[in-house]
């Protein structure tokens, strides 16, 4: 039987009197792809911040490999999430924050190919600038090479396609679909059907995990 990556069983939100997710299911068995689509408001973002453990919800269960998320060291070495927005520390640049990632994970900087994930996402020019100074899109691409520099085995994942070009939603997708050849699991939000695809996602519409509207 194929285990599940993550299961969600009955999950309802509400902001204030308004119900945004009511009721919803969802499972991402291990090693699978799988993007949330809808329209905007539906509540994809809502669904990401519960299971990676930013936002509680009213009623229902989450599990993320067999226990709830956010709970453990355990939880946080295996989910790599974007739905947060990082942090940036003073003075350090884009290449000293991808080692520092690579060191705080345990694994070595030049194994894990630091420079070549900044060329292949197109910063090799700005490794020794400090993020703050790059453009927004610049940031995501450095958010994800970043991301995708740490070893873990589910990434979570709003919109990643966000502000990029076509180069660099072509350079992600390509290193999403790596990601789940090697055995990973994903779980993204994405309004790009075409990037979205081009990583290897199985889409899910949010109104189909969410039967009862708001
Ligand atoms: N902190 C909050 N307080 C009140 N309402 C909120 C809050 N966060 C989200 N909402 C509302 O909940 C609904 C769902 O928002 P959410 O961001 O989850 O949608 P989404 O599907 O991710 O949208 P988008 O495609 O625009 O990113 C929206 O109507 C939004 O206004």
């Amino acid at each position: 039987m194929q285990r599940s990556a993550i299961s969600v069983r009955g999950l309802s939100v509400s902001y204030g009197s308004t119900p945004v997710l009511v009721d919803v299911n969802l499972t991402v068995v291990e090693g699978a792809g799988v993007c949330i689509t809808g329209e905007n408001g539906i509540g994809k973002s809502t669904l990401l911040r519960c299971i990676s453990s930013l936002q509680s919800p009213d009623a229902g269960e989450i599990e993320v490999f067999g226990g709830p998320p956010g709970s453990t060291p355990e939880f946080w070495r295996a989910v790599a999430t974007t739905v947060e927005p990082p942090t940036w520390y003073p003075g350090l640049t884009a290449r000293e924050h991808a080692e520092l990632v690579c060191r705080a994970h345990g694994v070595d900087a030049e194994e894990s190919g630091v420079d070549e994930a900044l060329e292949r996402f197109g910063l090799a020019s700005h490794a020794d600038a400090i993020p703050p100074s790059l453009s927004s899109g610049q940031k995501q691409r450095l958010t994800l090479a970043l991301i995708l520099l740490r070893p873990s085995k589910l990434l979570i994942l709003d919109e990643p396609e966000q502000r990029l070009d076509p180069d660099g939603r072509a350079t992600v997708a390509a290193m999403i679909a790596e990601y789940l050849a090697g055995g990973g699991s994903v779980l993204m939000a994405s309004h790009d059907d075409a990037f979205s695809s081009a990583a290897g996602m199985s889409p899910i519409s949010m109104t189909d995990l969410h039967p009862v509207q708001a």
